[in-house]
């Protein structure tokens, strides 16, 4: 069995305890919190901690499930521990320096670190990998949604003043989205002040941002999301080759149905940092190898 931790636990964090739950070669040896004492009905009997180091029983995997942005501290910190980790990091423009930053320390310390394994960097990045293959020559463009956006509501929900948010992706057509973010302002704060700092924050800088204040979040929250996923191009020197990928999907249950997968690979790698291009799919798969290649080739 495959012993693996949880960090952090929100919306990532529930869903992993689900899909652990359900795989045949997992077990979950604890849940690192910031606040131990926060103990839910689905984690009772289970091992709370503030810190890894702390567990009874040593983990082989981490699966980060924090925001984003504190996914290279607490990798450098399980990684320091000897502890496998995985995220879904999805900041795409600083994958390729989170990798060069981790390999070194996982290297170090024989560990295996799995970058952005989620779906969008995760699965989408393979199926963009496979569209390349297939032609190398062409366009590929990646629409998602309409569906709530994990990681740009994080962000807005780490602006100070703010008590809930929402981002919603609408798909605009060519890779281009259009921002809806709605939050609920903590009182004493200026809205136009937040919205201000949604706008200028990397993770919307470039968009087209709506921010609206609302009275509940929660009466508008809708986890789905979904991708479509388009490439028009050359195969050697025939053009017009065309492949799409679509899924309406529940975001928190994708997400970290791919990190579990992820978990499980890392334990097949050599020491050091990957993102899932790098990782030979049937690392992601339980059961027999000859059996997945009989069925799956
Ligand atoms: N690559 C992909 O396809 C996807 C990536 N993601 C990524 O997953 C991340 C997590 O999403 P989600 O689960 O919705 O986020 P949540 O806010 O619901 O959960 C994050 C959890 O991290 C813990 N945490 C640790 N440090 C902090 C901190 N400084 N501030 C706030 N929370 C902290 C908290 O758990 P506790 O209270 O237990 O300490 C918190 O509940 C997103 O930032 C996003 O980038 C999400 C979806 C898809
Ligand atoms: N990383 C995303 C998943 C991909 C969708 C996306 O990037 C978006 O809606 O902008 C998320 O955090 O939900």
């Amino acid at each position: 069995m495959i012993k693996a931790a949880i960090v952090g636990y929100g919306n990532i964090g529930k869903s992993v305890l689900e899909a652990i739950s359900a795989a045949a070669d997992f077990e979950l040896v604890g849940v690192v919190r910031r606040n131990p004492a926060n103990v839910p009905a689905e984690l009772a009997g289970m091992q709370l901690a503030s810190d890894i180091a702390d567990l009874s029983v040593r983990p082989d995997v981490a699966i980060l499930c924090t925001p984003t942005r504190s996914v290279p501290d607490f990798a450098k910190h399980c990684l320091e521990l000897g502890i496998n980790t995985v995220d879904s990091y999805d900041i795409h423009s600083s994958i390729w320096d989170l990798k060069c930053t981790i390999d070194p320390i996982a290297k170090a310390h024989k560990a295996v670190s799995v970058h952005s394994a989620g779906w969008d960097p995760g699965s989408d990045s393979i199926v963009r990998a496979l569209m390349l293959a297939a032609a190398p020559k062409g366009i590929t463009y990646t629409n998602f949604g309409p569906g709530m956006s994990m990681g740009h509501t994080v962000a807005v929900k780490a602006v100070e003043g703010v008590r809930k948010a929402l981002s919603v992706t609408i798909p605009l057509g060519t890779s281009i989205h259009r921002r809806m973010v709605y939050v609920e302002v903590e009182k004493g704060y200026s809205f136009d002040e937040i919205a201000k700092k949604v706008k200028q924050d990397p993770y919307f800088v470039h968009d087209e941002t709506h921010v609206i204040e609302v009275a509940d979040v929660d009466a508008l929250l809708d986890m789905g999301h979904g991708v479509n996923m388009v490439r028009k191009g050359v195969s050697g020197s025939t053009q017009n080759q065309l492949f799409e990928f679509n899924m309406k999907i529940n975001n928190p249950a994708l997400t970290a149905q791919i990190l579990v997968g992820a978990a499980r690979a890392s334990l097949k790698q050599a020491p050091g940092a990957y993102t899932m291009i790098e990782i030979p799919l049937i690392d992601l798969l339980y059961g027999d190898r000859e059996a997945l290649i009989r069925q799956l080739v």
